[in-house]
């Protein structure tokens, strides 16, 4: 069964990783896709030509979501190519681990911008497009398990993760009234470039494995079916919620 048939799905931080295995998870269930990607053309036009193997029609448009005005201009660029908006992914997402006291104050600033500005504009664009069609949509928001708990190394990114999983609570209540549903996945440790570094220590690796109940770190495909999900009529009634996918990590005191 197609879960987004006929939709049109937008995905931000799409050539890579989570972002990447959105997409193509949303063509394989029938959406046309629009992607925003912030660096090398290369993977971005890879990301198109997987959607176009599937039959589907995708565009990739690049802009730096920390910049306003990138979200009117993908929101724009989506209607123009496909007619209307029906699913936003909200998706672009850093985390440059550092120490906490001497955290350089430019990659504060641009940890916030990127993570929780550049989610609120594009959640604001999306939805301003949808209440103009008139027929609802659906928004879901790539937080992190890191918005329920800290990080040494990331006192920079969870408020901005625990800020986007704030924002789908605050847009469920804002857009209900106008058939708009907001969600947020919560990732546990997935497999992708931002934490490459981070777990290139075996040790670290390990024990994050050693946490997990399932045994094992994440793949970007992991999230693909909760997105899915969430950005469909599978999900009518389901706002304001936030779905861990986390292989178990959380729960997992002793
Ligand atoms: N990998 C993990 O363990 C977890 C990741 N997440 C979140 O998942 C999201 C995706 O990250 P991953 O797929 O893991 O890593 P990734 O590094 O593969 O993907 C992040 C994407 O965002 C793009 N991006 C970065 N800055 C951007 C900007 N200013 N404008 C537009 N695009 C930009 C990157 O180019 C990249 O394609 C992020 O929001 C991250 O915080 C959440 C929980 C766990
Ligand atoms: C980048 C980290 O490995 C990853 O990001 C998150 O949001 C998770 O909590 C992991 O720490």
């Amino acid at each position: 069964m197609k879960l987004l048939e006929g939709k049109t799905v937008l995905v931000t931080g799409a050539s890579t990783g989570i972002g990447r295995a959105a997409a193509i998870g949303a063509a394989q269930h029938g959406a046309n896709v629009a992607i925003n990607y912030a660096n090398s053309d290369g993977p971005a036009q890879s990301c198109v030509a997987a959607i176009e193997a599937l039959g589907q029609r995708a565009i990739a448009v690049k802009g730096d979501v920390a910049d306003p005005q990138t979200a009117q201009d993908f929101v724009a660029r989506a209607v123009d190519a496909f007619g209307k908006v029906d699913v936003m992914v909200s998706n672009a997402g850093i985390c440059p681990f550092h120490a906490f006291l001497d955290m350089p104050v430019d990659v504060v600033e641009r940890t916030f911008r990127v993570n929780l500005h550049g989610a609120y504009f594009m959640v604001q664009a999306a939805a301003q497009q949808m209440v103009k069609q008139g027929h609802g949509g659906s928004i879901v928001a790539v937080s992190s398990i890191s918005a329920l708990v800290g990080g040494e190394y990331q006192t920079h990114y969870t408020p901005t993760k625990a800020g986007v999983h704030s924002l789908m609570q605050s847009t469920a209540i804002a857009l209900g009234k106008h058939n708009i549903r907001c969600n947020s996945v919560l990732p546990g440790t997935i497999l992708t470039e931002i934490n490459k570094d981070d777990l290139a220590d075996d040790e670290k690796r390990r024990y994050m494995e050693q946490r997990t109940p399932l045994g094992r770190l994440g793949a970007p495909e992991d999230l693909a079916g909760p997105i899915v999900f969430l950005a469909s009529d599978m999900a009518a009634y389901v706002t304001g919620a936030a779905l861990l996918v986390d292989g178990g990590m959380y729960v997992n005191l002793q």
